[in-house]
């Protein structure tokens, strides 16, 4: 089993100091979601797991070494002249190894390729590819070397809505048979209640709350990092959805 703790984890650019003392233990098998406002420290987080920032506090791995981490960022900026078949190789081969591919490997292309369901796009150019199709097809990139630890900026911000399902419940799939860490981030606070099992608030560069989904996101804690008043209803099949009533009362923030 894989696991990641953050030790009261800082982060700064510069003097200006953006992450204070962000703190959670998650466990592998499972997605957990990484929510918060505009500029609340979500990417930079992310920046510090991954080792892109120094910062105070610790980042523990426990079943995994940092070679086994991916960061997927929210702006891949797919440029190269590949086609979709060649880019998800080419991120195969990233931790070295040569240029043969063993069966092995052509097999994980293969499986990734089903997985996110971009067979129909393989032989076509990455400049040819719509904004959601850039997306999946960077998840696709993300995951082809099965690391235990994946971070992912706002993995479902240009699908539509069949491919979010689609999409989020590949991850979650493969979260549980890989029993990797997988954490999103989202603005999405639906999906996120549908799939991720566990959540973590940032505000202000600090962790306000980290554990279940549902008892993170209480109305009261959704009024507190995004101002706005809600409740938790539930769907004609009995999941949770939240219901947004509108803007808060400044007094009441
Ligand atoms: N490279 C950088 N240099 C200086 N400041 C930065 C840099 N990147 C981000 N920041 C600042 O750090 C703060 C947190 O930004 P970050 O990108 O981590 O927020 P976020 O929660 O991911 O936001 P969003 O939901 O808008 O993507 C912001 O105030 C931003 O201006």
């Amino acid at each position: 089993m894989v696991s990641l703790t953050l030790d009261k984890v800082g982060a700064r650019y510069g003097r200006r100091q953006i992450l204070f003392e962000a703190s959670a233990h998650l466990q592998g098998g499972m997605l957990t979601a990484l929510v918060g406002a505009n500029a609340a420290g979500k990417s930079t987080l992310f920046r510090r797991i991954a080792g892109h920032l120094r910062g105070a506090g610790a980042v523990r791995l426990e079943g995994a070494h940092t070679h086994d981490l991916r960061y997927m960022p929210q702006d891949t900026g797919m440029t190269a002249a590949l086609t979709v078949y060649e880019s998800i190789i080419l991120s195969l081969k990233q931790g070295g190894g040569g240029w043969r591919l063993s069966t092995q490997e052509l097999r994980a292309v293969d499986e990734t390729v089903h997985r996110f369901n971009i067979t129909h796009l393989v032989d076509q150019q990455l400049s040819e590819l719509s904004g959601g199709q850039r997306q999946v097809v960077s998840i696709a990139q993300t995951l082809v070397s099965r690391p235990k630890v994946v971070l992912m900026d706002e993995p479902t911000s240009a699908l539509d809505l069949n491919r979010q399902y689609e999409v989020l419940e590949s991850l979650r799939a493969y979260a549980e048979e890989t029993q990797a860490v997988l954490i999103l981030a989202m603005h999405d606070l639906n999906q996120v209640m549908r799939c991720c099992s566990a959540t973590i608030a940032l505000a202000e560069g600090r962790t306000l709350a980290f554990g279940p989904t549902l008892d993170v996101l209480t109305p009261s804690l959704i009024r507190r990092l995004y101002g706005i008043e809600s409740r938790v209803e539930r769907c004609s099949r009995g999941n949770p959805i939240m219901i947004v009533d509108g803007p808060a009362a400044q007094e009441a923030i």
